[in-house]
């Protein structure tokens, strides 16, 4: 018996566009990010893969991601499950801000340290402030000590494992092929933990937006082979921009 999971992160958001920090703020896709959720479905339908279900955030970038590659398939009316555990990690007092004017406050390294070490967690956020983001309907139901005010990749690793083990894998078993339509961090820290990824190798792993991962796993969800992208080549030249993010002329 063998899994397919098919892990996406969402296509370009208007800040992603605009180079702010984004986190838990619900910005949604921008023309460019709708593009890239068809183009995504385009990939897949050609791959053969046949997703039987879908997992998103609760974050409306995924979510739209999502929608559109259902309609794009034909597929409306495939079962979507959403967790808060599957959103982008929460960039704490970055979120809202420049990542140009945030590298030249905090210098290349500390910039780097905390958008891509394992451990690197940015400064926490007021939870009275507007860009905190956590004082919203769809987290109705979560622990107010769950959600986060800023998070490392560890943290993210924390909270997602869980939903992944107890849930994901459960619907895995029985599904067989399912589309995780998520974040970037929440990929990073996926197949850190799947493909054993140590932590100062995950810090060189940036995932483009709107380009279809796949992981295969055996029966014990053991990962086969390694993952591979749809469009390998997009995904490099794309991934290698996200490295440059905040860089004068990373695009
Ligand atoms: O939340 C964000 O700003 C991005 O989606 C991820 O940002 P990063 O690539 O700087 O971690």
């Amino acid at each position: 018996m063998e899994y397919t999971i098919i892990l996406l992160r969402h296509g370009q958001s208007e800040w992603n566009r605009d180079d702010l920090f984004c986190g838990w703020v619900d910005i949604p896709l921008s023309d460019k990010g709708k593009q890239q959720a068809r183009d995504s479905a385009r990939l897949i339908a050609e791959s053969g893969l046949d997703p039987k279900c879908v997992f998103t955030s609760k974050l409306t970038r995924s979510c739209q991601t999502a929608n559109i590659i259902l309609e794009q398939l034909h597929r409306e009316y495939l079962d979507v499950y959403r967790s808060w555990t599957l959103n982008e990690r929460h960039y704490g007092t970055l979120q809202g801000r420049s990542k140009s004017d945030v590298l030249q406050e905090l210098g290349k390294d500390r910039y780097m340290f905390i958008r891509r070490a394992f451990k690197g967690c940015p400064p926490l956020i007021n939870p009275e402030s507007q860009y905190a983001a956590i004082e919203d309907s769809r987290y109705e139901g979560v622990p107010h000590e769950s959600l986060p005010l800023g998070e490392s990749l560890e943290m993210v690793t924390e909270r997602l494992l869980p939903y992944f083990e107890s849930t994901i894998e459960g619907v895995l078993k029985e599904q067989k092929t399912v589309l995780i339509a998520t974040h970037g961090s929440i990929m990073r820290a996926l197949v850190k933990h799947l493909y054993g990824i140590s932590e100062y190798d995950i810090s060189e792993i940036n995932i483009p937006n709107g380009i279809p991962m796949v992981i295969r796993l055996d029966e014990s969800f053991k990962v086969i082979g390694d993952y591979t992208y749809l469009d390998p080549e997009v995904a490099r030249v794309e991934a290698e921009k996200v490295a440059r993010q905040g860089f004068k002329n990373h695009s």
